[in-house]
Order: C-alpha cells, then structure tokens, then sequence
C-alpha cells in the first residue's frame, strides 16, 4: 500500500504546480525541496533577473527623457538600493511558493535531498515513502564549460551573481544567450563596464532580423560585443578574472559571469535505483512527460527531456507541463506536448519575442512554401508618440493563411505574445488578426497589420478592382 499517492522532487516552478493541483484534487502529496522553496525562478532566475532589469531600464528612461524635453541629471546607482529592489521582488513573491502555503494545501513538504530507493521507494530527510506515482521536478543548473583555468577561479553563475554586494567594475560575461544578454543589458544599464564573449553570434536561436535590431541597442548600451570567440584558457588578472582567446586577445574584467546554457540535476536523484532512463539532456519522456522506463514516474520542467521535443528552460513551459501531467496522470486523459505555439522573450530593450518556430527553423524542417509578413513598428503611433518607436513584426504563415511563427522585435515586444500564442495554438487564420478590432494606440496594433499584409495584394489586385469598378455602378 502506498504512503503517497504522488512524489514530487523539486519545489521549484514545475514541482509546486504539480504539488498544488494533485492536493488541489485531494491526493495525498510528499515534496521534496532541498534549496529554497520556489527554485530557480524565484531566487536565482527569472524574479531577480527581471527586478534588475527593471531598475536598469528606470536608469535608461531617466538617461532618455531629454527626448520628452525633460533634462535630468546623469542617475546615481546606488547599488545597495538596487539589490533591496531585488530582494523586495522575491520577498513579495515568496509566499506563493512557501512551505506554510503548501503544508497548508495538505502537502507533506520535506526540506531534504531526495532520491530514489526502488521503482516506487523514494526517501529524503530520514523520510521513506513508498508511492503511487512520483515527478522529477529538479531542475537544471548552469553549464560549466572546460576551459582550462576556469574551474579553480572564483567565477559567478546564476546562482550567484545576484549576490553581489558590490557593483561589479567590469563584468565580462562568457554567453551570449538570454541569460548572458540580460544581465550584459543590466549590468551595463547600472553603470559598470560589460564585455560578452560569444562562441557563435549573440541570441543564436533568434530571428536575425530580431537580432539585427538588438544588437546595435546593446552596443548604444555600452555592452562590448566579442563574437565569435574561441576561449582558450582562464587565468586569475589583477583586476579580477581573464579570458584568453585562441588568437591570443586577452579580456580582463573585475567580475566572469558563465551563461553558457543549462544542464539538468541528475546526480544525487537515484535514478537507477528506479530504472529511470536519462541521458545528459535530462529524464526520456514520451510526450504525456512520462519516464519512457518507469511508468509509475513522470518528469516536469527543466528536467524533462520528452521525446522528439528535448528539453526548455521556461516558467511557462513548468505550468505547461503540470497541466499535461494533471491531464495524463491524474486524470488518464489524452495528452500531448507540443511546442508549435511556444512563445518565449528576452527582456533586453528592445525585447525579442518568438512564438512559435521561426522563419529558419521551418525552412529547415522542410516548409518551402512560406509566406513572410512583415510591419515595422517604426510605423506605431504608439511607439511614436512615447519616442521610442522602432522594431519589427515578422509573421510567418502557410499558402492558406495560417499562422506557424511570429517574430517580434521592439520595445514591450513580449506584450504581443500572448496573441500570437493563442493564433497559433487555435490554428486561427490570419484573417482572425486582420479583421480584430484591437485599441488604438497599442504596439500590438503592429501585429494586426503584418497580418493584414496577408491579403493587400488579393485586396489590391486588379479582378477586386473590377469588382468594385462594377459595383460602384449599382445604385
Ligand atoms: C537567470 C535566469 C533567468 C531566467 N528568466 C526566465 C524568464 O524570464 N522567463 C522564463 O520563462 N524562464 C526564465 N528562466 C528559466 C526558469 O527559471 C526555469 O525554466 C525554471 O525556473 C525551471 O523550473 P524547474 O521547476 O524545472 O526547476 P528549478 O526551479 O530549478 O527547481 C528545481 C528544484 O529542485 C530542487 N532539487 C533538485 N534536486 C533535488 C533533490 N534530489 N531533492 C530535493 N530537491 C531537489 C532544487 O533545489 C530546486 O529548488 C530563467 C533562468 C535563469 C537561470
Ligand atoms: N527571458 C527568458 O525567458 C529567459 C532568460 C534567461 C534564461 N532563460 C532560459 O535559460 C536558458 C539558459 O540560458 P543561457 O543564456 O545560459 O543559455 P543558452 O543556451 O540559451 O545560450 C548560451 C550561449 O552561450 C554560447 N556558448 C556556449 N558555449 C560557449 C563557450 N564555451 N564560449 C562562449 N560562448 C558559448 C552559445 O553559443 C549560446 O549563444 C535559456 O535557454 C532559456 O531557456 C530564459
């Protein structure tokens, strides 16, 4: 007889959504968290990340009001200040993700490693359980990468560059992905020195028509951009830290952010003991988050690697997969993960927003027959009346007008995703964004008209001329 009927590892934002809707359905629950409650989004991810991103962007607005014929003086940082701002966000945020919330809700809540003992034992704390089912929500943490030199110095990662108790002088930041480019945005904004050292180019995944935009904002920002790099070695400087590239540059700064990807927290969980299949991207599921080996075990969040899809690193993405398992687990209906609407946004400014896959990612799954829409937000009254006007809408549909993709780059692009997501998702036609009434003046107004770019030129062609020609005939 089991002692719970779900086990859950990981009170981050996967864990805690599968916690609080099995106890929501009256199951009984054991969690497991060892670190904070709330994970990596609450503490070391996306609420400090963005609290610094919102202070940084007050200072930027304040640099910019000479634009509205507002002079203000040059804004002094005061960094203990920023940090409080910090601190306040999770503080405020916290309770959601508290134990006393979820002991509450019923949960067993175990402050301890967990991991697994058997194919349905898990133990953690001096705590055994046996259980009916069990979900690995344990999340991912940063990449490490083997440069010599790097391992025996002080470098920071997510986990702890917001604890800095001093503005870094020089933040060189090895990645130059959404981590590596936020914080370049932040940190920058904030009045230190930033350098990021980039493999490929900078925002790799994203459209490069989104990133065209980005780049030379960065740049304005003072962000030092090294792309391209090949990073050789790591050694200690006298100013702080050093990278060394393969063509002898040397970068020296105060601070070494890496930002280099993620990889999932797999030791310490016992999965063999459970003969749960992994492999260095994380836990094998089918597409209802299922252990492809175990099936009284399911994986959710960053952790996940579900077949054919591989693994995401979102909040969203944790919410998706608690809905999914609530659906195959707990109620034993039909489930399938899909992607195809995933809307995901770097909070740079401008920002990029991607819902769905892009323009290269469908041309290389085989889509040679897409249509490309395009509206510059340039053109957004808007934008232009709060002087920041400039970016992009780019859509892409099938030959019927069906929404597969949309790219958006622009001040507040993530505020037109949520649209987009729910096109896609509903496979509305484009039609649907076309002919919506949506108020003026908005930014999201520049979706509707890449949308309406669809039919200009069946609108404008010269059989509806005719028609018209001849209707205007009628009395
Ligand atoms: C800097 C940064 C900024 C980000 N910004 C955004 C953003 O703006 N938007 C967005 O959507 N996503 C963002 N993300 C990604 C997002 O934070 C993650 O996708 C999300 O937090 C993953 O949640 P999770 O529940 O899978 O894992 P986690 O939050 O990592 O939670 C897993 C928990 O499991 C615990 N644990 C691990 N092993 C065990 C064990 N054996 N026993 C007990 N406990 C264990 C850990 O302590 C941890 O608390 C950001 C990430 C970072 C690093
Ligand atoms: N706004 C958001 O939603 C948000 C913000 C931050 C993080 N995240 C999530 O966290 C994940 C991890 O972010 P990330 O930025 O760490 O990883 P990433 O994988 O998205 O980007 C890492 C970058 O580092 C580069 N790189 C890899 N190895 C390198 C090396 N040795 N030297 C130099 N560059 C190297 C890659 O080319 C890539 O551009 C994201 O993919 C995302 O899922 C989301």
């Amino acid at each position: 007889m089991p002692d719970v009927d779900v086990a859950v590892i990981g009170a981050g934002a996967a864990g805690l959504s599968v916690a609080a809707i099995s106890a929501g359905l009256g199951l009984k629950v054991a969690l497991f968290e060892r670190g904070e409650m709330g994970g990596d989004c609450l503490n070391t991810g996306c609420v400090p990340s963005k609290a610094l991103l919102a202070a940084a962007h007050a200072a930027a607005e304040a640099r910019r009001a000479p634009r509205f014929g507002i002079r203000l003086p040059e804004p002094d940082i005061d960094w203990d200040g920023v940090r409080a701002h910090v601190a306040g966000a999770i503080a405020a945020i916290a309770p959601n993700d508290s134990e006393e919330r979820f002991r509450a809700m019923g949960v067993t809540v175990v402050r301890a490693t967990a991991r697994f003992t058997g194919p349905d034992r898990i133990e953690g704390g001096g705590q055994r359980f046996a259980f009916r089912r069990a979900v690995v929500a344990a999340g991912s943490s940063a990449v490490v990468p083997p440069v010599p030199g790097l391992a025996g110095l002080p470098y920071l990662t997510n986990e702890t560059l917001f604890d800095l108790t001093r503005k870094p002088g020089h933040l060189v930041i090895l990645g130059g992905g959404p981590i590596g480019l936020e914080m370049a945005q932040a940190h920058a904004r904030l009045g230190c020195r930033v350098t990021v050292v980039e493999a490929a180019a900078i925002a790799g995944r994203e459209d490069p028509e989104c990133v065209a935009a980005l780049r030379p904002a960065l740049e304005a920002d003072g962000v030092a951009l090294v792309e391209g790099a090949r990073v050789a070695s790591a050694e200690g400087d006298p100013a702080g830290i050093a990278l060394v590239l393969e063509d002898g540059t040397r970068i020296a700064g105060t601070h070494l952010l890496v930002a280099v990807g993620r990889t999932p927290r797999l030791a310490a969980l016992g999965l063999e003991a459970a003969g749960i299949a992994h492999s260095p991207r994380g836990i094998a599921t089918d597409l209802t988050l299922r252990s492809v080996s175990n099936r009284r075990v399911w994986a959710a969040g960053d952790i996940a690697d579900p077949q054919g899809l591989g693994p995401r690193a979102f909040t969203h993405v944790c919410s998706q997969h608690a809905g999914i398992i609530a659906r195959a687990m707990m109620f034993r209906l039909p489930a399938k993960l899909s992607y195809d609407a995933l809307p995901r946004v770097t909070y740079t400014d401008p920002e990029i927003a991607q819902i769905g896959p892009t323009e290269a990612e469908l041309r290389a799954a085989g889509r040679a027959d897409l249509t490309i829409l395009r509206w510059p937000l340039a053109e957004n009254d808007r934008l232009v009346a709060e002087g920041r006007a400039g970016g992009l809408v780019k859509l892409v549909a099938d030959p019927k007008g069906r929404l597969l993709g949309a790219s958006v780059v622009g001040p507040g692009a993530g505020n037109m995703a949520g649209m987009f997501a729910v096109a896609i998702g509903r496979g509305l036609p484009l039609s649907a964004l076309a002919g919506a009434v949506l108020p003026y003046p908005t930014a999201q107004e520049g979706g509707k008209r890449a949308a309406s770019e669809f039919f200009a030129p069946r609108l404008l062609s010269p059989g509806v001329k005719r028609i018209v020609g001849l209707l205007k005939r009628l009395p």
